[in-house]
């Protein structure tokens, strides 16, 4: 059967425990929000297909556990992404240097402020957000998971990025018959639900 998508990409999402990846992953993917806070074990993904410029790009999106104790485990996960969110205005030097560490060179990059939509205990304001982001050279979102404030925009924006990154592949992928390119070695599997069990919280490890 002729796949359904163009392109594929490998994202993923880091910052401190709490600060709202796994519902960004929801909300973007699933159009759901979670009042609750059930900390991710390990890793999870789901996948989601959006369209940039013509291209039907499906991205399979990392989500991993922001506690210190399973960053050993999470770590593992940066050398295969193009894209990654960062969430985390208070230890950004940490996570930063982690992904220069671990993440493939020319990965891409974006800054999130999350719980924007919590104005009475923001700590961090906009201009200051945007002026970290720029100190290390990535775009700059603030995002509301719970009312869906620039979660399309900040995820179409970090796939644009991998693709511009890309652009010599995607030359190739306009011009070949086959018209399929995976820069990302996805073992997708047939017949296999978004996810894993569709859970939000299992360990991929
Ligand atoms: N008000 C508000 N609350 C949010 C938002 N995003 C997430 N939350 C809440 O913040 C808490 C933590 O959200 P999670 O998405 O589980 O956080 P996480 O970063 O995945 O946490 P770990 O899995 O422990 O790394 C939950 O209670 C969410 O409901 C948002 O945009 N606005």
């Amino acid at each position: 059967m002729a796949k359904q998508y163009d392109v594929l990409f490998r994202l993923l999402l880091i910052g401190d425990s709490g600060v709202g990846k796994t519902c960004l992953l929801c909300r973007f993917t699933d159009k759901e929000f979670h009042s609750s806070h059930i900390s991710t074990i390990g890793v999870d993904f789901k996948m989601k297909t959006i369209e940039v410029d013509g291209i039907k790009v499906r991205i399979q999106i990392w989500d991993t556990a922001g506690q210190e104790r399973y960053q050993t485990i999470t770590k593992q996960y940066y050398r295969r992404a193009q894209g990654i969110f960062l969430r985390s205005y208070q230890h950004i030097m940490k996570w930063v240097s982690d992904v220069d560490e671990y993440a493939p060179e020319g990965v891409q990059k974006i800054l999130i402020g999350n719980k924007a939509d919590e104005e009475q205990k923001r700590q961090v304001g906009r201009e200051q957000g945007q002026q970290l982001a720029k100190e290390y050279g990535m775009d700059f979102y603030e995002t509301s998971a719970c009312t869906n404030l620039n979660i399309k925009e900040s995820f179409t924006r970090l796939t644009e990025l991998v693709l511009q990154a890309h652009r010599k592949e995607l030359e190739g992928l306009r011009t070949r018959a086959s018209n399929e390119l995976a820069l990302a070695e996805l073992e997708e599997e047939e017949g296999k639900p978004e996810g894993p069990a569709n859970s939000s919280k299992s360990c991929w490890c």
